[in-house]
Parts: C-alpha cells; structure tokens; sequence
C-alpha cells in the first residue's frame, strides 16, 4: 500500500481495471475501510436532504424510483430529464469523501449527486451521463455504500457488448475515458431482499 494511501486508510493496491471497447473503468471494491463506510452511510442516511424529485415523461409527472440530492459548488447548477438542480453547499463528510475521490481520480469535482436505492425496488433505468456541461470525456467518481446492486453497462452500438459488476460497500468505481459517448449503464430493481444503498458520483459541471 502506498504511503498516501495507507495514510487515508485506503487500498488503492486493489484496484481493478477494466478496458472495455470505447470506455474504461477503475474499481476498487475496499476503497473505505468497513468500519468508515459504516459510519458515513449512517451519517449520510441521517445528515442529506432527501428528496424525491419526479420527472415530465409523455406529458405526465413520474416521481423518480430513488430518493435524491446535490450538493456542490454554487455555480455547479446541473439539468437532466426535465430537471434543473441547484445544488445545496458542501457538508464536512461530503468535502472529506470527495477529496479522497478527486486524489484517485487524479482530478477534481465541483459537484456529487447522491442517489439513495430504499430496498430492491428503487432503481436507475438506462442512461448515459453525456450531459455537455460535464464536458467531452468526464471522469465521474461512483462511491456505493450499504447493499451491494448489480450495476450493469451496455454498448449503444455492439448489442452483445455488456459488462456487469457488483457494487460493494465502501467501493469506488471510476468512469472514464469515451465510456459515456458508447456506453449506457444502469441499476435494475431486484426482488432480493436487499436493504438500503446509498451511491455518490462525483462529477465536474462546467459552469
Ligand atoms: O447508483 C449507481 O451506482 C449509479 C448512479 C448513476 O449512474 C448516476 O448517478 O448517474
Ligand atoms: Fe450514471
């Protein structure tokens, strides 16, 4: 383990690559320890502001199978589905996890968007994050805590090109290079009992 990443209790020798075609990602299943991941789900579950925002599909108003919130920098304003969220200001806990992301990522973030999966039944549909003001090729910062979803991609072209992956507590998963142009991924609803997840991205939102 390295130096800086035994100082920030994290385990940056574990880290998986995975080159798709078009896309890469970077998954390191114990990024936080277990006894921290513990500890910032429970604050997190308490400390956001949880919201369920809904969304105009064919004319009518679909409330959002997930509970929401974002938090960033003041000019960090973010749209999607119909949506323009303002972000409420940095917590302690958020700025300390998103520096930790920024130093493996290599970059920095502006802005996360929590998503908040209450049991198997809350979900994220197909989507690519391809928004412009996340600018060409964005590195986004995906940190899961509570119970492990499958998260699972799919190629927008190459309909047999897929790639499945297993969310864990206190993992961080890494999108990078041209995997939002040719990718779409999503969380499916499972009817396992599973209990409740929490899952960050962090993201840089051109002003
Ligand atoms: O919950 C997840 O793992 C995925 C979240 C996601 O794709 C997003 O916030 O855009
Ligand atoms: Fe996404």
């Amino acid at each position: 383990m390295s130096l800086q990443g035994s100082l920030f209790g994290q385990d940056n020798n574990h880290k998986q690559e995975i080159n798709l075609e078009n896309g890469l990602l970077e998954y390191y299943p114990h990024f936080f320890t277990p006894t921290d991941s513990d500890r910032i789900f429970q604050q997190l579950i308490a400390t956001i502001t949880w919201k369920q925002e809904s969304m105009r599909m064919y004319g009518r108003e679909v409330l959002f199978p997930r509970l929401m919130a974002w938090y960033g920098d003041a000019n960090s304003s973010y749209s999607f589905s119909g949506n323009t969220f303002k972000p409420l200001p940095w917590t302690a806990e958020l700025t300390m996890i998103r520096d930790r992301v920024a130093m493996a990522a290599g970059t920095t973030f502006n802005s996360v968007l929590l998503n908040y999966y209450r049991s198997g039944n809350d979900s994220m549909g197909w989507h690519a994050d391809d928004e412009p003001e996340l600018g060409k090729n964005p590195v986004i910062g995906s940190v899961n805590m509570g119970a492990t979803r499958r998260f699972l991609l799919r190629h927008r072209y190459h309909q047999d090109l897929k790639y499945e992956i297993a969310l864990e507590h206190g993992s961080l998963l890494l999108m990078k290079g041209e995997l939002q142009h040719f990718w779409e991924h999503q969380v499916p609803k499972t009817a396992k009992p599973v209990g409740p997840r929490i899952n960050l991205t962090f993201r840089y939102i051109y002003p």
